[in-house]
């Protein structure tokens, strides 16, 4: 809404009820201090981003409409030598008027708002630390120099209305005034020169107060104004800045650390010597290797079915060949003419225990099954099949178990569950004693692929007298068996511990064994020597092999 200079002089000269329009449109004016003006007379509003130097140049600004300022060699200067009057105060009103309250003789209602410069005097100021009254322009030549609490004391001193280079709108004030009766007084106070040069206090009410005194000591007899509020611009912006400031040095202080010692790792030649080795790391193709490397481990972790043979990407190349291997022994051996059976230990042994349930009840009935530990009992026991004890049957038909390894000679190491005590007791019992395990278990000699050690069963007490024996037995390493999901070491079915004792390829089995048992203290050595009839090997390829113990030797 542009407002006529007509409408604008109107609203500043005249008595609000006079000076209402015949709509409900209102007038506006704009009011420099020192001289009442038309609004074509005033310098040129200014953009959003022209408005800093807008302000800057509020106070230089001469009072528009003066005919000598373009004749003038210096700006503040008019021809007379005088100094030029200064913009100080600029003021928008506008006034609204309704057709039915002007009938009724109502006043309209006038707004104002002005922007007001206020010299450095009206403020305190920190001096080195103290507060200060100042005065603009005698200020201690000894104070800091420097900005004290957001103050540009230089600029103070050198300008007596701008004291901060920072703060731009420091000594700007905004008031606020509403109603007509108010904005003619205050129109009225501009003219007087005592209203800027109010006290220190800057709480507007009583800066109102003050003024009203000032005015009253000079017997003047102005109306008395009421804002609606002034707000100190400058300082809401200084607020603003220490705010601002806070937030940034909050979020930004990590970040800066971070990306400092960065620089600082160019500079030490950290930076330099990663990315020297990532070349060099390129150039011997560590990648192309790693990758293939990965492709490999993973084929190969997919044929074996994982580390322990029952997990992997296919679960499963060896569990099938493990239990294509239980499947034939259970259907070579487990036939009419047997009735007691002894049932091994380990992950294999449950695919003979499915083969047999896949006979049915009835099939089964007639069999008495013998565990060889906790685990082939409980097999036993939950699957519904007859349960013998070594005690009641002393001997027995055939006895089927896996195996960590077994040589050529069907020579076996046992216990990788802990359990060949039992397993040999069930096996020695047995008339024939049957094998079943997948390819990697079939070795030329003992040692050749299980390299955990030949399992030792000794009681607690002598645990370590046997350890120390065992390796002047030219075992390196003996190792007490610790137990994975317990602390302490594995305790066997019987209560005793396990010592597993690597001593390379076993090439004499029956002799170590022999000198292995006789120390005092070992219960039982896995290894079981002459005693295997049958081995059944679940091979890569799915096939199943059959290797036999005969009066000529091993036959396949
Ligand atoms: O001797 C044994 C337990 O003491 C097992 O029969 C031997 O460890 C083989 O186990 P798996 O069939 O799980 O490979």
């Amino acid at each position: 809404m542009t407002p006529t200079s007509e409408q604008t002089e109107q609203s500043t000269k005249a008595q609000p009820k006079k000076q209402a329009p015949d709509s409900e449109q209102g007038n506006i004016s704009l009011l420099p201090n020192n001289s009442l003006h038309t609004v074509s007379n005033l310098p040129t509003p200014p953009s959003i981003f022209g408005f800093r130097s807008y302000l800057r140049n509020f106070y230089d600004s001469t009072v528009p409409g003066n005919s000598n300022n373009n004749r003038n060699t210096n700006p503040s200067l008019n021809s007379s030598g005088n100094e030029k009057p200064k913009l100080d105060e600029m003021c928008l009103q506008w006034c609204l008027q309704k057709d039915t309250h002007r009938n009724e003789g109502k006043e309209p209602d006038c707004r104002m708002f002005c922007l007001r410069r206020k010299k450095v005097k009206e403020k305190q100021v920190f001096v080195n630390g103290e507060s200060s009254e100042s005065d603009g322009g005698s200020r201690d030549e000894n104070s800091n120099p420097e900005e004290k609490d957001g103050v540009d004391q230089k600029t103070s001193r050198e300008h007596p209305y701008h004291r901060s280079r920072w703060n731009f709108l420091d000594g700007y004030h905004l008031a606020y005034f509403k109603g007509a009766e108010t904005c003619q007084s205050h129109t009225e106070e501009m003219k007087d020169s005592t209203q800027h040069t109010p006290s220190n206090n800057t709480n507007p009410l009583a800066q109102d107060q003050d003024q009203d005194q000032a005015q009253s000591s000079k017997n003047r007899t102005p109306q008395k104004t009421t804002k609606e509020y002034e707000i100190d611009l400058g300082e809401k912006f200084e607020n603003t800045k220490t705010a601002t400031r806070r937030v940034i040095t909050r979020a930004f202080t990590p970040g800066y650390e971070l990306a400092k010692r960065y620089v600082e790792s160019w500079n030490d030649g950290t930076q330099t010597a990663f990315f020297t080795r990532f070349y060099e790391s390129v150039q011997r193709l560590d990648a192309v290797y790693l990758v293939q490397d990965n492709i490999k481990r993973a084929f190969d972790e997919w044929v074996r079915g994982g580390g322990d043979g029952n997990s992997g990407f296919g679960g499963g190349v060896i569990e099938e060949v493990k239990r294509k291997a239980a499947y034939q022994a259970v259907d070579h051996h487990i036939t009419n003419s047997v009735r007691l059976i002894g049932i091994g230990s380990g992950s294999t042994i449950e695919y003979v225990v499915e083969r047999l349930l896949q006979r049915g009840k009835e099939a089964n009935a007639n069999f008495v099954f013998i565990p060889t530990s906790f685990q082939s009992r409980h097999l036993i026991v939950h699957n519904g099949l007859t349960l013998g004890d070594v005690d009641q049957y002393p001997e027995i038909d055939v006895t089927i178990d896996g195996a960590d390894e077994v040589d050529e000679n069907l020579n076996a190491i046992k216990g990788g569950g802990g359990c060949h005590l039992r397993e040999k007791v069930v096996a020695e019992a047995a008339k024939k004693f049957i094998i079943v395990a997948d390819y990697r278990k079939n070795s030329k000699t003992l040692g050749e692929k299980w390299k955990q050690g030949i399992p030792i069963e000794v009681i607690s007490f002598a645990h370590t007298r046997v350890i120390a024996e065992l390796k002047k037995l030219g075992c390196e390493n003996p190792t007490l068996r610790m137990a994975k999901a317990k602390a302490g070491p594995v305790i066997t079915d019987n209560g005793n511990l396990v010592i597993d004792a690597y001593f390379g390829l076993v090439n004499s089995p029956g002799e170590l064994l022999r000198k292995i048992k006789l120390l005092t203290g070992v219960v039982e050595v896995g290894l079981f020597v002459d005693m295997t009839d049958v081995v059944y090997f679940g091979n890569a390829d799915g096939s199943v092999s059959e290797k036999k113990r005969s009066l000529s030797g091993v036959v396949e």
